[in-house]
C-alpha cells in the first residue's frame, strides 16, 4: 500500500470551480424572481454533481440516540494513526492513558490520503464546535469530532464492500495489540445525563497477578485456563450451539483465599477488560440492564460479595412475610421504608435476566463472575449450572500452593523447612493471604528466607493451638447443650409422668363417686 498527501491538482481545480459556480449564483439571486432562482438553483447542482465525481460518507465520535462512541470511530483512529504520523503535516500529540507515552495523530482540518489495492481515498478529520458559547465546567464536551472519508463515485462497491470492512479489521487489529486494558466502575445514576456522560469511569488495569503467581492446585488452575481458552475461542461453537457467548463463574471461599486474585489473573490471561459492577448503587432492574448494554465485548463483568450486594439470598420468603406487616405501619414509618426500599430495588430475576435473559446475548464475549464467602447463603436459582457455568472453591493454603507463594515471595523452590511446613498447613486451615503475609521479606538478606519461614512455622502452630483450643470449646458448649437438652428432656417427662398420675387419680376418684344405676334403681 502506497501513501501520498493532499494538494492533488484535480482536488484544487475543483474547488475553484466550485466557487465559481456559487459567485455565479449568488449574482442570479440579485437579477431573477425566485421560481427562475429555484429553477436555476436545481440545474446548478445537477451540473456540480456531474462536475464533482466524489462521495463523502462522514464518520461521527458519538452515534445513536444515547450518544454511544462510534466502533467505527474508533477504528479509524487507530487506522490512520500510523499513517498520520508519518504522512500528515499538521499533528496533535496525546499522552496515553499509562501517561509514559505520546502518541501522535492528524490535526483537525488535515487529511491523508490512503492507497489500498490501487484505488485512492482521502480522510480527513473535522470537528464541529457550538457557535452559541455557553458556560461549561467541561468546555469541549459540545464538540463534535468525525472523519470524512472522500473517494471517488466509480470506486462506490469497492470502498463501501472491502476497504471498509478492512479498515475497521485492521483498526481493530491494532487496537488489541495496543490496548491497554481497563478497570471499569459503575457511576452513580445521578451522573448518567448529559452529553457524552458515561455509565461507568474506567481507570487503566495493571493488576499484576497472573496464574503463574496465584496460588492453588496445579490441576484446578490448568482445568480453569483451558475453560477459559476454550471459551475464548468458542465463538462458531457458542453460536452452533444456540447459546450466547458467555459463561459464569463463582468463587466461593473463606476471606483472603484469592477470590479478587483470580478475577484480575483472568483479566490478564485473557487480555480482557474488567467491569466491576457494585449492585449496591445500582437502583433497578432498568438501570441494571442500561449499565449492561454499556459494556463492551472481551470483558469480565464482576459482582464481588454477591450475598452481601443485595437481599438476593434465599431470604426472599422471609422479607415477604416481613414486608407484609409494613400494611400496620404508620403512615410515616411507611414512607420512610419505601425510601429505604428506593436505594437499590434490582431484584433477583433483574439479576437473573442480566446474566440469561434474552438481551444478554447482545454483544459477546462477555464472562460473569460472582464472588461469594458464604456459598450456602445464595439462592440456588442464582446459581444454578447453566447460569453460573463453573463453581470454583478457593480454599485455604495448603503445601503445593504454599510452594508457589514461596517462590512468588522468597524466590526458591525449595528448603529444608519445606516438609514441616507442608505438614502443619495440612493440619491447620490458614488462608494464601495469611501465608503471605509471613513471607514478606524485610530486607534482602539471605537469613531473612529462613527467618520468614521459621515465622510462618511459629504462625502455623499459633494458628493450630487456637484452632486446637475453638474446637475443645466447641466440643464443651456442644457437650453443656447436649447435657442441658437432656436434662430438659428428663425434666419434661417427668412432668409429663406426673400429670398422667394426677389425671388416673382424678379419674379413679370420680369413678368411685359417681351413682351406678342398677336395675333402675340408682345406688
Ligand atoms: N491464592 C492466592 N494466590 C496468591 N496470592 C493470594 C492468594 N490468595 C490470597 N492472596 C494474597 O492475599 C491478598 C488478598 O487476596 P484476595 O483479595 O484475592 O482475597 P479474596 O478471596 O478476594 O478475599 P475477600 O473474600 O475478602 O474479598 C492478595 O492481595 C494476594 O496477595
Ligand atoms: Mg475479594
Amino acid at each position: 500500500m502506497m501513501m501520498m498527501m493532499k494538494g492533488d491538482h484535480l482536488w484544487s481545480n475543483l474547488g475553484s470551480t466550485m466557487a465559481a459556480i456559487m459567485f455565479t449564483y449568488a449574482m442570479f439571486r440579485q437579477y431573477f424572481p425566485p421560481h427562475i432562482q429555484d429553477y436555476i438553483f436545481r440545474y446548478t447542482k445537477k451540473l456540480s454533481n456531474l462536475m464533482y465525481p466524489y462521495i463523502h460518507v462522514t464518520f461521527d465520535e458519538f452515534t445513536g440516540e444515547r450518544m454511544k462512541r462510534s466502533e467505527a470511530f474508533t477504528a479509524i483512529q487507530n487506522y490512520l494513526k500510523d499513517k498520520s504520523s508519518a504522512f500528515a503535516k499538521r499533528l496533535k500529540a496525546d499522552v496515553v492513558e499509562d501517561s509514559q507515552s505520546l502518541v501522535l495523530s492528524m490535526d483537525y482540518d488535515e487529511e491523508v490520503t490512503d492507497v489500498f489495492d490501487g484505488v485512492k481515498v482521502w480522510w480527513a478529520a473535522r470537528k464541529n464546535t457550538p457557535k452559541t458559547q455557553r458556560f461549561s465546567f467541561y468546555p469541549a464536551s459540545d464538540e463534535k469530532r468525525y472523519y470524512i472519508l472522500k473517494f471517488h463515485k466509480r470506486d462506490r462497491e469497492f470502498i463501501t464492500g472491502t476497504y471498509l470492512l478492512h479498515v475497521l479489521k485492521q483498526g481493530k487489529a491494532i487496537a488489541a495489540d495496543n490496548r491497554q486494558r481497563k478497570l471499569y466502575s459503575n457511576n452513580p445514576s445521578q451522573s448518567w445525563s448529559g452529553y457524552r456522560s458515561t455509565k461507568w469511569s474506567h481507570v487503566v488495569f495493571e493488576h499484576p497477578a497472573t496464574f503463574d503467581t496465584l496460588a492453588m492446585d496445579s490441576k484446578k488452575k490448568e482445568e480453569i485456563k483451558k475453560d477459559l481458552v476454550k471459551f475464548s475461542k468458542g465463538k462458531e461453537y457458542y453460536a452452533k450451539i444456540g447459546k450466547a457467548w458467555k459463561r459464569g463463574y463463582l468463587l466461593y471461599g473463606p476471606p483472603g483465599t484469592g477470590k479478587s486474585t483470580m478475577i484480575a489473573a483472568m483479566a490478564n490471561f485473557l487480555n480482557y477488560d474488567v467491569y466491576d459492577l457494585e449492585l449496591t448503587t445500582v437502583k433497578n432492574n432498568i438501570e441494571l440492564r442500561r449499565l449492561l448494554i454499556e459494556t463492551s465485548n472481551k470483558s469480565i463483568i464482576v459482582i464481588e460479595d454477591i450475598d452481601c450486594s443485595l437481599d438476593l439470598t434465599g431470604q426472599r420468603e422471609k422479607k415477604k412475610k416481613k414486608d407484609e406487616n409494613e400494611e400496620e405501619m404508620d403512615p410515616i414509618s411507611k414512607k420512610a421504608k419505601e425510601e429505604e426500599k428506593r436505594d437499590s430495588e434490582v431484584t433477583l430475576s433483574g439479576l437473573l435476566n442480566f446474566i440469561d435473559g434474552l438481551w444478554s446475548a447482545c454483544g459477546g464475549e462477555r464472562i460473569i463472575v460472582f464472588t461469594t464467602n458464604y456459598v450456602e447463603k445464595l439462592d440456588p436459582a442464582l446459581i444454578r449450572r447453566g447460569r453460573m457455568d463453573k463453581h470454583i472453591e478457593m480454599s485455604y493454603c495448603r503445601s503445593e500452593a504454599f510452594k508457589v507463594l514461596a517462590k512468588n515471595y522468597l524466590d526458591i523452590d525449595s528448603h529444608p523447612l519445606f516438609g514441616e511446613i507442608g505438614q502443619l498447613l495440612e493440619e491447620t486451615n490458614m488462608t494464601p493471604a495469611d501465608v503471605a503475609e509471613n513471607l514478606m521479606l524485610k530486607s534482602d538478606d539471605d537469613e531473612e528466607t529462613e527467618t520468614c519461614l521459621k515465622n510462618l512455622i511459629e504462625a502455623l502452630k499459633e494458628a493450630r493451638k487456637k484452632a486446637e483450643e475453638e474446637a475443645r470449646l466447641k466440643a464443651e458448649e456442644e457437650e453443656k447443650q447436649r447435657e442441658k437438652a437432656e436434662k430438659e428432656e428428663k425434666e419434661k417427662e417427668k412432668e409429663a409422668k406426673e400429670d398422667n398420675e394426677k389425671d388416673e387419680s382424678v379419674k379413679e376418684d370420680s369413678n368411685e363417686s359417681k351413682p351406678v344405676k342398677e336395675n333402675g334403681v340408682i345406688h
